[in-house]
C-alpha cells in the first residue's frame, strides 16, 4: 500500500473518531432542509399574496356598499339643499375604519357635504372625477385604487334621478400592515418549523443511514488493519441490506485467498529453506557441506579482521579410508565417514564448525580462540575420537585423522592461503606418520 493511501486512511479514521466534516447525515439534513424551506417559503407568499388580495377585494366591496348606502340616504338632502343634515349624515357615517374623506358633489362639480378624517377643512376643493365615471346621461359607480388608498364614486340619484355624486376615500395602509404582521407571524412559524425540522431530520435520517455509516466505518478498518475477518452486521432487507451482504461475501472470499496465498507462501518458504539446507548440507554425514565452508570461512575471517580475534583452519584428512572402502566395501566406507563425523562434532566447541569438503577430507573453522594451544588441544582430542575402536558389523576398521593446522592472522589472512596452509600442514603430518597433527612452521621445516 503506497504512503498516500496509507495517509488518506489514517485521516479517514481520525475523521472517524470525531464528528465527519462533512457526512452523509449532515449533507442529507442540509439537502432536505434546502427543499423543505424553499417549498415553504413559495407555499406562504402564495398564501400571502392571496390573503392580500382577498382582503383587499373585501375592502373594496365593504366601501363600494358603504359608499352606495350613503349617497341612498344623501340624495333626499340634496333635493332639498340640506346641507348641514347631509354633513350631518356624513359624520355619522365616518365612524368607518380606514375613511379619509368622504365628498358629495353637486351635477356642477361644487362641493356640497364632506368629512376629512381628524377634522380637516372641510372647504376643500372638489375632487376631480375619474374618466371611467362616464357622461352625465349614464353615470356609473366607479372604484380606482392606488398603493395606499381606493376612492369610490358613486352617483347619487333620488327616484332613478341623478342629483350628484359621492366619492368615498379609503386607506389601504391597515390593510397592508395586518398582510405585514401576518408575513412576520408566518415567518416567525416558518424559522420555527425549519429548526425543529433540522433536529428531526438530523435524528431521523442519523437511524436510517446508521448502518450505512456501520458499513463504511468497516470497510475503513478492513483497509487500515487488512483484518478480513471482520462482517458487517445486515440490519435490514432492503439496498443497504443487500449492500452489506455483498460487502461480507467479498471480505470472505478475500479472507480465504488470503489463507492460500499464506498457505502457499508458507510451502514456497519452506521449499525455498529446504533447497537452501540441501544446498548447503552434506547428504551423507549431515554436515555442512564444501559450498557452505566456503562462505563461513570468509565470515569467520571477517569477523577475526574486524575484533583482532585468533582464529584457525584444520584440514582433516581420515588415514587408510581406501583400505576401508576396498576390503569392506563402499557401505562399510560410507558408515565410517557417519560415525567419524559423530564422534569428531562430539569433541567441539559451540562455536567451532566442522564441515566435509568430499571424500575422507573434513575442514574445521576454530572462531575466537583464547590461543594456539586450545586449537592443538583440540586438534589432538579429535584424534583421539576419530582413533577410538570404531566397528562396522563385528568389524574393526582400521581408521585413523591426520590433521592440518593454521591460524590467522599468524599463518594467513585469506581464505585460500589458509586452506593452502592447513593443507601443507596436513600433508606434513601425513607425512610425519598419520593420525596426528602439524601446524604451518611444522610443514615448512619438516
Ligand atoms: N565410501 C565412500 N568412499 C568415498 C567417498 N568419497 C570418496 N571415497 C573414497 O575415499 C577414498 C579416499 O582415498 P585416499 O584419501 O586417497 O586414501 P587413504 O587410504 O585415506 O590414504 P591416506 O590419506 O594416505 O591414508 C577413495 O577410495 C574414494 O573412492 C564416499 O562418499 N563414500
Amino acid at each position: 500500500m503506497s504512503e498516500s493511501t496509507l495517509h488518506h486512511l489514517h485521516g479517514a479514521a481520525s475523521r472517524r473518531a470525531g464528528a465527519p466534516a462533512d457526512s452523509l447525515v449532515r449533507r442529507l439534513t442540509r439537502m432536505n432542509l434546502l427543499v423543505l424551506s424553499v417549498t415553504m417559503l413559495l407555499t406562504f407568499a402564495l398564501l400571502a399574496t392571496a390573503t392580500w388580495f382577498v382582503a383587499r377585494t373585501r375592502q373594496i366591496q365593504g366601501a363600494e356598499l358603504s359608499a352606495q348606502l350613503l349617497a341612498n340616504s344623501i340624495a333626499p338632502m340634496m333635493v332639498f339643499a340640506d346641507r348641514e343634515a347631509a354633513n350631518g349624515e356624513l359624520a355619522a357615517f365616518s365612524r368607518r375604519s380606514d375613511l379619509q374623506q368622504l365628498q358629495v358633489q353637486t351635477l356642477r362639480g361644487a362641493v356640497f357635504a364632506q368629512w376629512r378624517a381628524g377634522g380637516a377643512d372641510t372647504a376643500a376643493a372638489a375632487l376631480a372625477a375619474p374618466p371611467g365615471m362616464g357622461t352625465y346621461a349614464a353615470v356609473a359607480a366607479h372604484t380606482t385604487t392606488s398603493a395606499n388608498a381606493l376612492e369610490v364614486w358613486v352617483p347619487v340619484r333620488l327616484k332613478g334621478e341623478l342629483v350628484g355624486l359621492l366619492v368615498l376615500r379609503e386607506s389601504l395602509q391597515s390593510l397592508h400592515r395586518s398582510v405585514l404582521l401576518l408575513s412576520g407571524i408566518g415567518a416567525l412559524l416558518i424559522g420555527a418549523a425549519i429548526w425543529i425540522a433540522a433536529r428531526g431530520l438530523r435524528v431521523v435520517q442519523r437511524r436510517a443511514l446508521a448502518p450505512l455509516v456501520e458499513l463504511s466505518d468497516l470497510a475503513e478498518r478492513v483497509a487500515l488493519e487488512h483484518d478480513y475477518g471482520r462482517r458487517a452486521t445486515v440490519y435490514r432487507a432492503d439496498e443497504v441490506g443487500r449492500l452489506t451482504e455483498r460487502f461480507n461475501d467479498m471480505l470472505k472470499r478475500i479472507e480465504i485467498w488470503q489463507a492460500d496465498l499464506h498457505q502457499q507462501l508458507e510451502q514456497e518458504q519452506e521449499a525455498g529453506q529446504q533447497f537452501q539446507q540441501m544446498a548447503h548440507q552434506d547428504s551423507l554425514t549431515g554436515l555442512p557441506n564444501r559450498l557452505f565452508f566456503q562462505g563461513e570461512l570468509q565470515r569467520s575471517l571477517a569477523l577475526a579482521a574486524q575484533t583482532g580475534e585468533l582464529m584457525a583452519l584444520m584440514f582433516i584428512d581420515l588415514d587408510n579410508f581406501k583400505t576401508v572402502n576396498d576390503l569392506h566395501g563402499h557401505e562399510a566406507g560410507d558408515a565410517v565417514l557417519c560415525e567419524v563425523a559423530r564422534r569428531m562434532s562430539g569433541v567441539l566447541r559451540a562455536r567451532d564448525v566442522l564441515c566435509r569438503l568430499g571424500g575422507d577430507e573434513f575442514a574445521l573453522i576454530l572462531p575466537v580462540l583464547p590461543d594456539q594451544a586450545a586449537a592443538e588441544q583440540l586438534a589432538l582430542r579429535l584424534i583421539e575420537a576419530v582413533r577410538e575402536p570404531l566397528h562396522v558389523g563385528a568389524i574393526l576398521m582400521p581408521i585413523g585423522a591426520t590433521v592440518g593446522l593454521a591460524f590467522c592472522p599468524l599463518d594467513a589472512r585469506d581464505a585460500s592461503s589458509l586452506l593452502k596452509a592447513s593443507d601443507q600442514a596436513m600433508y606434513a603430518a601425513k607425512r610425519a606418520g598419520k593420525n596426528t597433527f602439524r601446524r604451518v612452521q611444522h610443514a615448512q621445516h619438516d
